[in-house]
C-alpha cells in the first residue's frame, strides 16, 4: 500500500479549461514548493508539454487502450510525487464504450482519485446544479470532491453560481477563476498550441499559476488530495540487467517534433540506451547515432525551417539510405517525405519516403488503431495485434505501387486506409503512434533491430 495524495481534475466536456487549470495549478504548487508530479488520462501529447512544463517534472500518460488494465496503478505508483495532479480527458463520464470502462471516471474509481470538477460555466447560472446533482448521482462510486468554477463574467455571476451550488449540491466550490485573455492558450488543428511554439512561455505559465493561487484555494484542494486513501499498487520495478548497453539513439527534439511520451524514453534507458537529442531546425550534422528515431509534430508548421536546413535533411537521406535504422511517427514520417504542402505551399523535405505529405482541412486519421504486422517487418515480436492510436491531418500522395507495408491495419486509417508502416533500407515511417507497454513491448523491439543491424555493419 502506498499513501500519497493525489486528485484528478475533470470537466464535463471538452475545452472546458481543464489545461489551463491544470498548468495554472502545477505551477502554483511548484511555486509553493510543493513536490507535484502530473499525469494526463488519455494518448495526447500536448496537454503533458504544457504539463510538464508547468511542474518541472515529466507528465505520464495513463492510457486503458495501451495499457493493460491491472499495470496501471502500479506504473501510476511508481511515477507518483507526493502530490499527483491527473488531468482528464473529454468529459468526467465520458469514454470509448457505453458502460464507460475506459472513461475518466473508471480511471478515478481505479486509482482512488478525489475528482475535482472544472465546470465552464459560459451562459450558465442555475442551470450548474442539476448538472452536479447528476453527475453525484451518475456513480455514486465516483468521489467527486470538489469544483472550480471556471470561466465566471463577475461577481454577480459567481454570486449566482455559488447559491445554485450550496442549495442544491453538496460539492464543496473550492475555486472561482475568472473569464482572462491571460488564460488563453490558442487552439488549432490536433487540440492546443504547443508549449516549444508560443512565445514567453514561462512568463505565461507563471501567470497561469499566480492566476490560480488566487483564485483556487489550494490548501482545501491539499486536503482533499491527501484524503486519498491509501493505493492498493507497489511501484513497478524492473529487475532484468540493461540488454543493450551503449546504443546511441538519436532523438528529434524541437519546435517541430516533440510527440514522445517520456516513460518510451525511460525504457530505452533502462535497456541501456542513451538517447541523443537532435535538432531537425538548427544542427546541420547527425551526431554519431546507431538509430534514430522521430517523433510526431508539427512539421508543417516550420516547414520552411526545416527546408532551409538543407543540410541535415541530406545528412538524414544519406545515412537511412546507408542503412541506418530509424523508427518515424507521423510528423516524422512526414519530415521522411519529398514535400509537405500546407496552406498552399510546398516545401522540400528529408526526400526518403517517395510519396507527398499534404495538409487536409479536416483529420485524416484520428483515433484507436489496431493493426498486425506483416512478414516483412523486420522488428521481431511485433506478431501480435498492437493496439495504438492516431491522429492527423496529413496524408500522403505518390507512394508507388510496390511500397513494403509492415502494418496491415485493423481498424483505423494509417497510410492507405489498409496499411502503415512503409520500410525503406532499415527506416520504418507511419502514422501509427506506439506507446511502449507489457502487452506492446515497441522498445526492446526497435532497440534489438538497431543493435543487430550494427552488428551487421561492423
Ligand atoms: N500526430 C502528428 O504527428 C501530427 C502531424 C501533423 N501535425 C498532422 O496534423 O498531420
Amino acid at each position: 500500500m502506498t499513501a500519497f495524495s493525489r486528485f484528478m481534475i475533470a470537466a464535463a466536456h471538452k475545452s472546458s479549461g481543464k489545461t489551463v487549470v491544470s498548468t495554472g495549478l502545477a505551477a502554483a504548487f511548484r511555486a509553493a514548493g510543493d513536490d507535484i508530479g502530473t499525469f494526463k488520462k488519455g494518448p495526447d501529447y500536448i496537454d503533458p508539454m504544457w504539463l510538464s512544463m508547468a511542474s518541472g517534472t515529466p507528465c505520464y500518460s495513463l492510457d486503458f487502450n495501451t495499457m493493460e488494465t491491472d499495470r496501471i496503478a502500479p506504473f501510476f505508483a511508481s511515477r507518483a510525487r507526493e502530490l499527483s495532479l491527473v488531468e482528464a480527458n473529454k468529459g468526467l463520464y465520458d469514454g470509448v464504450c457505453v458502460e464507460g470502462t475506459d472513461s475518466n471516471a473508471a480511471l478515478a474509481k481505479l486509482l482512488d482519485l478525489p475528482v475535482v470538477l472544472v465546470i465552464d460555466t459560459l451562459g450558465m447560472t442555475r442551470g450548474i446544479a442539476p448538472l452536479l446533482v447528476g453527475y453525484r448521482a451518475f456513480d455514486t462510486e465516483v468521489n467527486i470532491a470538489g469544483l472550480i468554477l471556471n470561466r465566471v463574467g463577475g461577481a454577480r455571476h459567481e454570486a449566482k453560481l455559488r447559491a445554485a451550488v450550496e442549495t442544491y449540491s453538496d460539492i464543496p466550490v473550492i475555486g472561482s477563476v475568472r473569464r482572462s485573455a491571460r488564460l488563453d492558450i490558442g487552439e488549432r488543428h490536433l487540440g492546443l498550441t504547443t508549449p516549444a511554439e508560443s512565445a514567453g512561455v514561462e512568463a505565461k505559465i507563471a501567470a497561469f499559476g499566480e492566476i490560480m493561487a488566487e483564485s483556487v484555494d489550494l490548501d482545501r484542494l491539499r486536503r482533499i488530495a491527501r484524503a486519498a486513501p491509501p493505493l492498493d499498487a507497489s511501484p513497478s520495478k524492473r529487475t532484468e540487467p540493461p540488454r543493450w548497453p551503449g546504443l546511441r539513439i538519436g532523438v528529434l527534439r524541437d519546435a517541430a517534433f516533440g510527440f514522445y511520451y517520456p516513460d518510451d524514453l525511460e525504457a530505452m534507458e533502462a535497456e541501456g540506451a542513451q538517447i541523443v537529442p537532435i535538432d531537425a531546425l538548427h544542427d546541420v550534422s547527425l551526431p554519431d547515432i546507431d538509430g534514430l528515431f522521430i517523433g510526431g509534430g508539427f512539421p508543417e508548421m516550420r516547414m520552411r525551417e526545416l527546408a532551409e536546413n538543407a543540410r541535415m535533411r541530406g545528412a538524414i537521406r544519406s545515412a537511412l539510405q546507408a542503412g541506418l535504422p530509424c523508427y518515424a511517427e507521423c510528423g516524422g514520417l512526414m519530415y521522411l517525405c519529398e514535400t509537405i504542402t500546407w496552406n498552399g505551399e510546398t516545401a522540400p523535405m528529408v526526400g526518403l519516403v517517395p510519396g507527398r505529405a499534404v495538409m487536409h482541412r479536416r483529420p485524416q486519421g484520428r483515433g484507436y488503431v489496431e493493426f498486425a504486422a506483416t512478414e516483412a517487418c523486420p522488428w521481431k515480436g511485433d506478431g501480435c495485434t498492437v493496439r495504438a492510436h492516431e491522429f492527423h491531418y496529413a496524408s500522403i500522395e505518390g507512394l508507388p505501387e510496390d511500397t513494403v507495408f509492415v502494418r496491415k491495419m485493423q481498424r483505423g486509417t494509417g497510410i492507405d486506409g489498409r496499411h502503415d508502416g512503409v520500410l525503406i533500407h532499415n527506416t520504418i515511417a507511419g502514422f501509427t503512434h506506439l506507446r511502449n507497454s507489457a502487452n506492446i513491448p515497441w522498445v526492446p523491439g526497435f532497440l534489438d533491430f538497431v543493435a543487430r543491424c550494427r552488428t551487421g555493419r561492423t
